[in-house]
């Protein structure tokens, strides 16, 4: 298999560079006339993958809602991750992850291990235990042609106070994105090993040219826009504007959420 990069590279060339957050929140239920138990859960899900998993790169469930309910929950999430990779789309999954090495090499093992239940294109992390901490992540990705996003400047308004942090003479994101420089610096034509980057920030003085992909979500329901992510991510090497709730509330008719897909993908390419 090809190194993540290269397929992402591949897939937003095909597809497109939006991807699509499948996150079952309770109030979508509702609004679908669907009840908020396992069996609501799997008709949303697998309904929002049939709809749009054969039109965008990449898709990206987030596991806490699944994780609500408990084990079946997680096995409506491993369907959503099998059906929308045999729809061609590439599947990060959304777990935020990040521990003690040890502790990580038993995340990478369950998300990243082509055997594993759960083994997805590529994952997100969460840095605060320091970088290196994710060794074992980005080994095994390395191992199994596998991704990781790592957050640097998150889209929430809460996010500044540790990732604006300052250390040595830069701040705590732009040493975030240094480290994925250097993951990423002898990968062709795309690294594998993105940052999470919001696409609400405004404005950042931070480096964001690096090799590797950049995660845009708080693009539709939080207040990106096209504009924004073309102001923000002129530099980028490759930048994938993430929506989860804009295109989840025109279900449940399938056709209304594949034409919004593709419609944000021409619009994002123009
Ligand atoms: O890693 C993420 O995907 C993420 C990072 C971030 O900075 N902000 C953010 O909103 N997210 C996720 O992106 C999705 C946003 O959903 P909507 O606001 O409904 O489009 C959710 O799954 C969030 O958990």
């Amino acid at each position: 298999m090809s190194s993540f990069g290269t397929r992402l590279h591949a897939a937003i060339e095909d597809r497109g560079p939006f991807c699509v957050g499948i996150d079952p929140h309770a109030g979508l239920l509702q609004e679908w006339g669907l009840a908020d138990d396992v069996a609501g859960l799997e008709t949303f899900a697998l309904t929002v993958v049939e709809a749009v998993a054969p039109h965008v790169s990449v898709v990206k469930p987030q596991s806490a809602f699944y994780e609500r309910f408990g084990s079946r929950g997680v096995a409506v999430l491993e369907r959503v991750v099998a059906e929308s990779r045999a729809a061609g789309a590439l599947v990060l999954l959304d777990v935020k992850r990040g521990d003690i090495g040890s502790t990580s090499q038993a995340y990478a093992d369950a998300y990243l291990d082509p055997t594993s239940p759960l083994a997805s294109d590529a994952i997100t992390v969460s840095p605060f235990l320091g970088f290196g901490s994710l060794d074992p992540i980005v080994d095994t990705a390395r191992r199994h042609d596998a991704g990781v996003f790592v957050l640097a400047l998150t889209s929430n308004k809460e996010g500044p106070e540790v990732q604006h942090a300052r250390v040595d003479g830069g701040t705590v994101a732009g040493r975030m994105l240094d480290h994925l420089r250097r993951l990423n610096a002898d990968a062709s034509p795309l690294g594998s090993f993105g940052a999470v980057v919001g696409a609400t920030i405004g404005s950042t003085d931070e480096d964001l040219a690096f090799n590797g992909p950049v995660l845009a979500p708080g693009f539709g329901a939080q207040g990106g826009t096209v504009a924004d992510v073309r102001r923000l991510f002129g530099a980028a090497a490759a930048v994938l504007p993430s929506s989860s709730r804009e295109v989840l509330r025109l279900g449940p008719d399938p056709a209304a959420m594949r034409d919004a897909v593709l419609r944000t993908n021409e619009e994002l390419r123009s």
